[in-house]
């Protein structure tokens, strides 16, 4: 097979980006040309809350249909978007070298969170960023907003925010990261499981396409997003919960390699939250999840989550 490889992206600036560079990376392990197919899908179509489409699966479905078909043979997405479970039939072949995944304020005037005002209106959808900023107690006032990276930042430059919170990953690959005001601490607000991160799909069968996408693989990223999403999985809460997960690979005191991994689930309205934290070795990445769900669980996390829904 020499015929261009066929890589299905959404139309977002961002989608575009994203696919853009995994085009680049695949046509240079390859040698084959790659053809961007764009796909529309009801997530980019409807104006509602991604919360009454049914989630954030409505962006990844029509490019999953796309690869079941046969009209594509490669698909990119967000990772953080994708729900937990399997889809028969396909396959992660790589998660590339991960963006950093924290959250990031553009604010109005330069300002952190901590100088924004009591009263302050601070823009953002995802009800784990919704929850985390309201429980730090600092008075600010939450809106709901929707819309696309450009549209969001749009806000606080025509005065109708003083803020938003977006994933640093997005305006990085954007090249937007000039407009940040403060990359949040995840102490302070934990980011998405997967967050900054891509997964590239194939079909399972496919073995010629999953053996040059078996190149772009990051191992690291691969295991840190094991661990973050076997966290949701583990809470059975879906992709809208207010649940949050980062590792980090650091070094054992044995001098191998060693996830870090924090996770946190947050009620809505900010007034509770439970924290934890685990280590051990890269290769147990889905067992250290585990671990540590089953520690939120003991100590109250499934009330969070069903509250949430
Ligand atoms: N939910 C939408 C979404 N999906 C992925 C990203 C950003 C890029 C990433 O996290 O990889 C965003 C925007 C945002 O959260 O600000």
């Amino acid at each position: 097979m020499t015929g261009p490889i066929r890589l299905g992206t959404r139309r977002s600036e961002l989608a575009l980006t994203q696919s853009g560079h995994v085009a680049d990376a695949l046509a240079a392990v390859s040698g084959r040309p790659v053809e961007l197919v764009h796909i529309t899908t009801e997530g980019d179509r409807s104006a509602a809350a991604i919360s009454q489409l049914g989630g954030t699966g409505v962006f990844v479905s029509a490019l999953r249909e796309a690869l079941h078909d046969g009209r594509v043979d490669v698909a990119v997405h967000s990772y953080k978007d994708l729900p937990t479970a399997e889809e028969p039939g396909l396959v992660i072949a790589a998660v590339p070298a991960r963006e950093d995944p924290r959250d990031a304020l553009v604010a109005r005037d330069g300002l952190t969170l901590g100088e924004l005002p009591t009263g302050a209106t601070v823009g953002t959808g995802a009800p784990r960023r919704v929850a985390q900023l309201r429980a730090l107690g600092l008075g600010l006032e939450v809106v709901p907003i929707r819309g696309n990276v450009d549209t969001r930042m749009g806000k606080v430059t025509s005065g109708e925010l003083d803020a938003v919170v977006l994933a640093r990953a997005g305006l990085a690959r954007l090249g937007r990261l000039d407009a940040v005001t403060e990359v949040l601490d995840p102490l302070q607000v934990l980011p998405a499981p997967a967050q900054g991160a891509l997964a590239v799909e194939c079909r399972s069968d496919d073995d010629v396409t999953r053996s040059l996408l078996a190149a772009l693989d990051d191992a690291g990223a691969r295991a840190c997003v094991a661990a973050e999403r076997t966290v949701l999985a583990t809470l059975e809460a879906g992709c809208s919960a207010p649940v949050a997960a980062h590792a980090e690979i650091g070094e054992a005191e044995d001098g191998g390699a060693e996830i870090y991994l924090r996770a946190s689930v947050t009620a809505l309205d900010g007034g509770d939250a439970v924290r934890g934290s685990v280590s051990g070795p890269v290769t147990d990445a889905t067992r250290l999840g585990r671990d540590l769900a089953a520690d939120l669980l003991d100590r109250g996390a499934g009330a969070l989550v069903a509250a949430s829904r």
